[in-house]
């Protein structure tokens, strides 16, 4: 019998019968609040932030919720399964954690503690090619558990070929390719604290300590540590590149390859034709382009193009089990979750993490049985209306 995700909801009221609450809310919406009032307000800021005016961000969750779903009853939902197959890995349910660089500046153990939690979910963990942690370190308290590799495709091809390798050799067996972020946008909240977690003692300790990156300084990192920065900034992305340029990847990568923060259906179909095997719809959560379309209202029209034709993954705004649902409605195969986990460890390192997943997870059990499906596979269109409001 598969896990039934909304068992979370029983597990807490027990524990209430000896007086104990849950550490964190259980409404995950609540968690970006508190962790502000934690923890100080560069790292927040940066976590929490989005692009210009932040409209982006608010077209996400405008966008979720103007959807709104239509419960149907008596079908039989007492047995549930939330398991999908993606990109040919069995998933115990439709959810990833999204790439987030420099979780250290949440929690010490950063990358660590959410690889931990995403494991002992069985979630699987996309490692940010900018995280604090290196591959090999992140690789290590993972067990057998699922785990994929987000690339930030480097001008330094020697860079790029290094951290593939690395990630190969340390078990990630998807490449995410992230294409939204070959400049780092016009961010007023980061701008307004002149905080950059990466400019201000925040090392990403995966460049810092990889080969073919060192082998371009001068001095050690310890000796000149704001050259290390400096080169990191400058070959992080390379906005020269261009949909040829992806051969290179394909030769060198022999598993799946996910090019991340695709909206428009035309790129999608670039995708298709450049042999990728799936795309996320995403706006990097608002934090690029200000002003542009929510994830959401891409998403239907990517599924249109390409459904048939690669895995569409969906991320940028999801906060609640109804999200995932709807989300799984518009076309998606699963959805990746960004800044909920990102709090959830600065408030309570690994449990945090845990709790995020277990509540979304189940919160999306519940939704679905409540909405009349016993897993993932009926959910479809006819499931949403949009709300005239
Ligand atoms: C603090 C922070 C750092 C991020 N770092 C990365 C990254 O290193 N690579 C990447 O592809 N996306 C990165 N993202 C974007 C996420 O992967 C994801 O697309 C986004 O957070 C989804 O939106 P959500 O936060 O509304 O769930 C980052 C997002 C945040 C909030
Ligand atoms: C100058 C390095 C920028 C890395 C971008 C990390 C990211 O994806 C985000 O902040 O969003």
């Amino acid at each position: 019998m598969a896990r039934h995700w909304a068992d979370f909801q029983y597990e807490i009221y027990l524990n209430g019968m000896t007086g104990a609450v849950p550490r964190l809310p259980t409404d995950l919406t609540r968690l970006e609040e508190l962790t502000e009032q934690r923890l100080g307000p560069g790292p927040v800021g940066y976590v929490a932030g989005s692009a210009g005016d932040g409209s982006t961000a608010r077209a996400n969750r405008a966008a979720l919720e103007r959807r709104r779903i239509v419960p149907r009853m008596l079908r039989d939902v007492q047995e549930r399964d939330l398991s999908v197959e993606v990109l040919g890995r069995a998933l115990p349910a439709p959810l990833a954690l999204a790439p987030v660089g420099v979780l250290s500046i949440m929690h010490p153990e950063a990358e660590s503690a959410a690889a931990r939690a995403a494991a002992a979910q069985g979630v699987p963990f996309i490692l940010s090619s900018a995280s604090s942690t290196p591959i090999e370190r992140v690789a290590e308290v993972m067990g057998d558990a699922e785990r994929w590799f987000q690339l930030y495709w480097s001008k330094d091809l020697e860079v790029t070929r290094s951290f593939l390798g690395r990630a190969k050799s340390g078990g990630f067996s998807v490449l995410v390719v992230t294409l939204d972020t070959p400049l780092l946008a016009w961010r007023p909240r980061d701008l307004d604290q002149a905080y950059l977690p990466f400019l201000h003692g925040v090392g990403t300790a995966n460049y810092f300590t990889d080969p073919a990156f060192r082998a371009g300084l001068a001095k050690p990192v310890h000796e000149d540590p704001n050259a290390a920065v400096m080169r990191f900034v400058g070959l992080f992305a390379d906005p020269g590149k261009t949909w040829p340029d992806l051969a290179f990847l394909r030769e060198n990568w022999d598993g799946p390859i996910v090019l991340k923060g695709v909206l428009h259906p035309d790129d999608a179909r670039l995708a298709a034709d450049a042999g990728m095997d799936g795309v996320v719809v995403s706006n990097h959560g608002g934090r690029q382009v200000a002003g542009s379309i929510a994830a959401a209202d891409a998403l239907p029209g990517v599924v249109r193009a390409v459904g048939d034709r690669l895995a569409v993954l969906f991320d940028s705004g999801v906060r609640t089990g109804a999200d995932v649902f709807k989300a799984l409605a518009l076309g998606a195969r699963a959805v990746l979750l960004g800044r909920p986990y990102a709090y959830g460890l600065g408030l309570d390192g690994q449990a945090g993490v845990e709790h995020v997943i277990r509540c979304l997870l189940a919160e999306f059990d519940l939704t679905l049985a409540l909405s009349g499906h016993a897993g993932p596979a009926t959910v479809g269109p006819a499931d949403l209306v949009e709300d005239p409001a």
